[in-house]
């Protein structure tokens, strides 16, 4: 059934190598989990797509045939667990969102390296960083071979490391291209648009608070000054900040083990995607916050940081500086950068002792 909307014609690919891309393949890895069949559905909704490749160890062809049925004008295809499968969903992406792994469990800390508790919760916390970690390096090897020119946007936590893995990957096949790799930070931006609208009474579609840093506990910073809210001050900032800083804990914990947030993620993965769309189909002038490789901090050796991101056609534009801080927001970026230099290097260091196949 999917056969014939797997190939695109040599008429279809000469177009696509047009920078200013009229035709869009999206892949999705991972596209059967939790927030794999939101974004999916997102994806499909959206119109600057053509082409909608899904993939995952198990069930990427069931998702695909139900969301082939919605009446846009994407094809969708399922692809087979299988390698060839993996290559074919990736061949000719323009982007490639990557939502696979596994989530939290509740008492986990999303980097993996301090538990709360228990050692117990330490070797679970282990054990779901090198999971992801294993699962996004290979994913990665996949995508290095098969669209190495694509934009790759990495969901799966841990973010601070993922991200830098990636790159390792990436560098060792000699296709790295740091204008083309982004970690997805976009949910800390909804949250913290979300949270300060309720604490103000307003539309979230209004507040625009840009959150910079890493993406997970401290290493997340919101600029609540350059919100237009610098009366939110004292302990109602505290909360607020650590309310986005441990936004994901909320959810955790009330999914009660059943995993982390899903579709709060799919929306954020697909505000994203649809910015990059944007900006690669020629739209000026779209920034968003994202986890980047970045000369920001580059003097204290963290080399990937989140901050405001100019996109284009060739992905990373321009990379904006954090703007002025508070005394408060640089106490929260010096911490934010301690931590973060150790996940960077924790992501190197693993791409380093487990090369892998
Ligand atoms: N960046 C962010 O803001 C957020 C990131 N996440 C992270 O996203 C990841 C996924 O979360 P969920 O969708 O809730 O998990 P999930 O377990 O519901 O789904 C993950 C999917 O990945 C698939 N998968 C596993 N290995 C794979 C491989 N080698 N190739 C292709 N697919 C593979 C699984 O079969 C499953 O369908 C987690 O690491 C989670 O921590 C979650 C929320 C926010
Ligand atoms: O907290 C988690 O593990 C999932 C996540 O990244 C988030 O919700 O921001």
């Amino acid at each position: 059934m999917f056969a014939s909307r797997q190939v695109l014609n040599a008429c279809q690919r000469r177009a696509f190598s047009a920078s200013a891309r009229d035709l869009s393949k999206v892949t999705i890895l991972g596209a059967a989990g939790g927030i794999g069949q939101p974004l999916s559905l997102l994806m499909k909704l959206n119109p600057r797509v053509t082409e909608l490749a899904l993939y995952d160890i198990r069930g990427g062809p069931g998702v695909a045939a139900d969301i082939s049925h919605i009446n846009t004008k994407s094809t969708v295809t399922g692809y087979e667990p299988t390698a060839s499968g993996l290559r074919d969903a990736l061949k000719g992406a323009e982007v490639v969102l990557i939502p696979a792994g596994v989530p939290r469990k509740p008492g986990m800390t999303r980097d993996g390296m301090d538990s709360v508790t228990a050692e117990a919760l330490t070797n679970q916390s282990t054990d779901l960083f090198n999971t992801n970690a294993s699962i996004v390096r290979d994913l990665a090897k996949a995508a290095a071979d098969a669209s190495p020119n694509a934009n790759i946007l990495v969901i799966s936590n841990p973010v601070n490391s993922t991200v830098p893995i990636v790159a390792e990957v990436f560098k060792s096949k000699g296709v790295y291209n740091p204008k083309r790799l982004f970690g997805v930070t976009t949910l800390d931006v909804v949250r913290a648009s979300r949270f300060v609208s309720q604490i103000k009474n307003s539309d979230p579609a209004d507040e625009n608070v840009t959150v910079v840093g890493g993406h997970s506990g401290v290493t997340i910073v919101p600029l609540i000054s350059q919100s237009g809210h610098k009366d939110i001050t004292g302990d109602k900032l505290d909360t607020l900040v650590n309310r986005i800083q441990f936004g994901g804990d909320e959810v955790v914990k009330a999914k009660d083990g059943a995993g982390s947030a899903t579709l709060s993620m799919a929306m954020a993965g697909a505000r994203f995607a649809e910015s990059l769309l944007k900006a690669s189909q020629g739209v000026k002038n779209v920034v968003e916050p994202t986890f980047v490789e970045s000369p920001l901090y580059k003097d204290q050796g963290v080399n990937f940081f989140a901050s405001k991101v100019e996109l284009s056609a060739d992905g990373v534009e321009k990379i904006h500086s954090v703007g002025e801080l508070t005394e408060h927001e640089q106490g929260l970026l010096d911490a934010c950068l301690v931590d973060l230099k150790k996940n960077i290097e924790k992501g190197v260091q693993f791409v380093k002792d487990n090369p892998g196949n």
